[in-house]
């Protein structure tokens, strides 16, 4: 591949390191995978031609992603490193014995594809070089010709230079659909775009001339060069879009300053040349060498007039200024009239005012567009990002399309899914129990549920939300499922909460609201009857501001409740309220009894304080069992506690992980929290929600989040980073293997070496000197290293560049590296050394 020289951070860019990363050869992997992308012509192809392929990415690509048992064929003037799947051949695409291997590579078959990423040797003059690339586009658009089947695509790369329209206009002829793109790996500092032409139209006969680049790129007239814009609005830099001028293929440009002055045009010198020189030519200037010597020409001046490519408008405006003091002085005024000189002097700086004020109109605009663009464009990153988000959502089963009504109409609203006013009045509310969804037969959902009515109607259930409801809940199931298989812990949670369901009757007890019933069809119905309205999923906020008993309308809305339905008189004790909390704080309490539990354990290395804390539990259990609360040890729940190995004394090791549980355990340690106060924090704005009615992935969803936050202090903080940061202080497994392995190796030598030394210390015919001089013989043997084996490092270049084996005349263990690479390496090097 002919090298470019790219420069600085642009080409060590993400996809320089990404294909570095995936093992592409380069970077313009990435073009073409983002090419097929937008396209999709490779699974498609089953043959394809790559012309210019060196050092073969695309092959790479291509090789991933055909279908097995394509054929690819890969042609450069570059050999390529061999390729799995893949043909290829060194050779020049533009000579006839190139087309010759291609067809006996490609026997009889057409290809699907052809590629071309063609780039001759770049660096020298512009134009040439855009021309050559044309001139090789036009090339492989021949040999696209004689082996694309028909219907086929070509890919090629093209540069933006005055013949691009000429090519665009040949690929319209020859095929049906032709779009130019340019995939974001490619540098926008490159004037590289692709052209994508699909579907070959195959004509019998092609017309000699759309291939001949003499009258293919004859057509079209040199456009005027707009020298104004670059003079008066250098800033915004037009690259190479034009081309190169014909017949000029210099890059670098420059002119006496002395013709700068004697110009009429001055504009067109500082819009296309690079410099202007005070340099003295062979044969003498008389005028530059005055110019040279008039103060006018300032040390500024002549650092303008050195690069006039770098200059701004400022800069450029200067040396106008200069030019008309020079005219003045060298006496080009004096030809017509002092007045006339005036007027022209003034014409010629009137020619630079009107046009700064149209600049500097201009530059607003500019700058308001560009302020919108990014307004626009900030906007569409975040409309893209909150797509993805839901999209993810989505494929997690964490969201559904309805999410989009609920959001519409609020969870209540009309057409929402939780119409709760109908189910309320259907009396199916005792058919939904637990939170669990009823698995209801269609024709008693029909009969029974009119979701989004607003309870107008009994019939009008809409069959699709019903499905979709059923479908969401078969998803979670199989996420749950999924999850469970994967997470042990979340299956041990599970288990619990299964196993508590069983026990915990919440406000639904004394229902025969069993699952298996909820199954049964409507033969229950009298019985539902029998207790109408035992439960209601609305309840009316408004009603009863006071209560007979004098209680307030939160405290009457609470006793509503139907568990206190059948205790008579007024509820004195809080204490039975506990059985009213959710789940989550059913768990806070609990977990919380099990940190007392913990830290009276952790403070057993005293008897005293032992004996004192016990004795201060017992006399509050006491307590509390006087005012009817009983504290029951969660065995159960220890027992469904699958991941936590009990202890040798058969108790559970359970380990303070979160900074809550900490901070809680501290405050319960210190005494500032009394196991009353765990109660009390049980009840809080999320303990009373209604949840019957719900489905279960809301139910989980909710219980996620509806949790309080609970206060953290900065010394269990503190606490439990340094036990994270001590467990991080171990070793890997792997390290530690390595070593146990070294250890135990080690271990064996020594025993070995033990066994040794007893045999020569039992020896008879030895002298003492002898066996101590064997055994220490032995011991330095054992002691010894091996030294290791040098790797040779071999550059892949030359005649090593593109081998398969082993490099000539390297012997033992080698590596062939990257020149390029190394190159790379040691610019890093010496970029790190400069900075320090
Ligand atoms: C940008 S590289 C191609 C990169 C290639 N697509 C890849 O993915 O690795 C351009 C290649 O065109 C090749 N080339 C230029 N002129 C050629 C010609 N006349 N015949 C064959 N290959 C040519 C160069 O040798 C160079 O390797």
């Amino acid at each position: 591949m002919a090298i470019q020289k790219k420069h600085g951070k642009g080409r060590l860019d993400k996809w320089y390191k990404l294909a570095k990363e995936k093992g592409y050869r380069a970077r313009a992997a990435f073009k073409l995978i983002q090419l097929n992308k937008k396209y999709g012509f490779l699974e498609k192809s089953k043959v394809l031609l790559d012309l210019c392929a060196a050092p073969g990415s695309w092959c790479q690509v291509a090789a991933e992603t055909m279908p097995v048992s394509s054929l690819i064929v890969g042609v450069d003037l570059a050999p390529i490193k061999s390729i799995p799947r893949v043909i290829t051949f060194q050779s020049d695409i533009t000579t006839d014995k190139c087309r010759a291997t291609i067809r006996q590579h490609l026997k009889t078959w057409k290809a699907d594809t052809v590629l071309h990423d063609g780039a001759p040797n770049v660096g020298t003059a512009w134009v040439q070089d855009s021309f050559n690339q044309a001139e090789l586009v036009l090339q492989s658009m021949k040999l696209a010709t004689e082996f694309l089947v028909e219907g086929g695509t070509f890919v090629t790369k093209v540069f933006r230079s005055k013949d691009y329209n000429s090519l665009l206009w040949v690929f319209n002829q020859l095929f049906t659909k032709v779009e130019a793109t340019k995939p974001p790996s490619s540098r926008n500092v490159s004037a590289e775009i692709f052209v994508v032409c699909q579907g070959f139209k195959a004509p019998k006969r092609i017309d000699p001339k759309f291939l001949d680049p003499r009258s293919v790129f004859a057509e079209l007239s040199d456009p005027t060069p707009n020298n104004e814009a670059k003079v008066f609005n250098p800033e915004i830099k037009k690259r190479k879009r034009d081309g190169y001028e014909e017949g000029n293929y210099t890059q670098f440009k420059e002119v006496p300053a002395s013709e700068f002055i004697q110009t009429t045009d001055p504009i067109a010198i500082l819009g296309s040349l690079n410099r202007l020189s005070f340099a003295q030519p062979a044969n003498g200037d008389v005028a530059l060498a005055a110019l040279d010597k008039l103060p006018e020409t300032t040390t500024e001046i002549r650092n303008c007039c050195n690069d006039l490519r770098v200059l701004g408008r400022k800069e450029f405006r200067m040396l106008l200024k200069w030019r008309l003091k020079v005219r003045e002085k060298f006496g080009f005024a004096t030809k017509k009239s002092a007045k006339a000189a005036a007027e022209a002097a003034a014409e010629e700086v009137a020619e630079v005012e009107p046009m700064d004020e149209e600049l500097k109109i201009q530059e607003e605009l500019q700058a308001l567009k560009d302020k919108e663009n990014t307004r626009k464009k900030r906007e569409r990153r975040r409309e893209n990002e909150k797509k993805q988000k839901e999209v993810i959502r989505m494929q997690l089963h964490m969201t559904a399309p309805t999410e989009i009504g609920l959001e519409q109409a609020g969870p209540n609203g009309e057409g929402s899914m939780f119409g709760l006013k109908a189910v309320d009045k259907s009396g199916a509310v005792d058919k939904i129990a637990k939170g669990k969804m009823a698995i209801l037969k269609e024709s008693d959902a029909h009969k029974e549920f009119d979701f989004g009515s607003g309870g107008e109607s009994d019939v009008d259930s809409d069959p699709e939300e019903d499905e979709l409801d059923k479908e969401m809940d078969a998803m979670y199931e199989q996420y749950q499922e999924r999850k469970s298989e994967a997470d042990a812990k979340f299956r041990a949670k599970k288990a619990r909460k299964e196993h508590e369901d069983g026990d915990w009757e919440g406000f639904s007890a004394g229902g025969s609201d069993d699952d298996d019933e909820l199954e049964e069809d409507s033969s229950d119905d009298d019985s539902d009857e029998e207790a109408p309205s035992k439960r209601s999923l609305l309840t009316n906020l408004e009603r009863k501001e006071q209560k007979a008993g004098g209680l307030s309308k939160r405290a009457a809305q609470f006793f509503d409740q139907d568990i206190f339905k059948d205790i008579g008189g007024v509820i004195e004790e809080v204490e039975e309220d506990e059985g009213s909390l959710d789940e989550d704080d059913q768990e806070t309490l609990a977990a919380g009894l099990d940190e007392l539990e913990i830290i009276r354990e952790s403070k057993a290395g005293s008897d005293e304080e032992e004996s004192e804390l016990v004795e201060e539990i017992g006399a509050e259990s006491d307590e509390s069992e006087e005012d009817g609360f009983e504290i029951v040890k969660r065995k159960d729940q220890d027992a469904n506690w699958e991941d936590e190995e009990p202890r040798k004394d058969g108790k559970l090791d359970i380990d303070i992980i979160t900074a809550e549980a900490m901070t809680l355990a501290q405050q319960i340690a210190s005494g500032e929290k009394s196991r009353y106060d765990l109660i009390d924090d049980g009840f809080n704005k999320y303990a009373f929600k209604d949840r019957d009615g719900l489905p279960e992935w809301f139910l989980d969803d909710e219980g996620r989040h509806d949790k309080p936050h609970k206060p953290i202090s900065a010394s269990a903080a503190a606490a439990i980073k340094e036990k994270l940061r001590a467990l991080n202080a171990r070793p890997i497994k792997k390290v530690r293997e390595a070593k146990d392995r070294k250890k135990f190796k080690a271990a064996q030598r020594l025993e070995k070496l033990r066994k040794k030394s007893a045999l020569l210390a039992d020896e008879e015919g030895m002298t003492e000197k002898e066996k101590a001089n064997s055994i220490s013989k032995l011991m330095s043997k054992a002691t010894k290293r091996k030294p290791r084996q040098e790797v040779k490092v071999v550059v892949a270049r030359g005649g090593n560049r593109g081998i398969a084996g082993r490099p000539r005349g390297v012997k033992g263990k080698y590596k062939i590296v990257d020149a390029r690479l190394k190159k790379d390496v040691r610019a890093d090097k010496r970029l790190a050394k400069k900075k320090k």
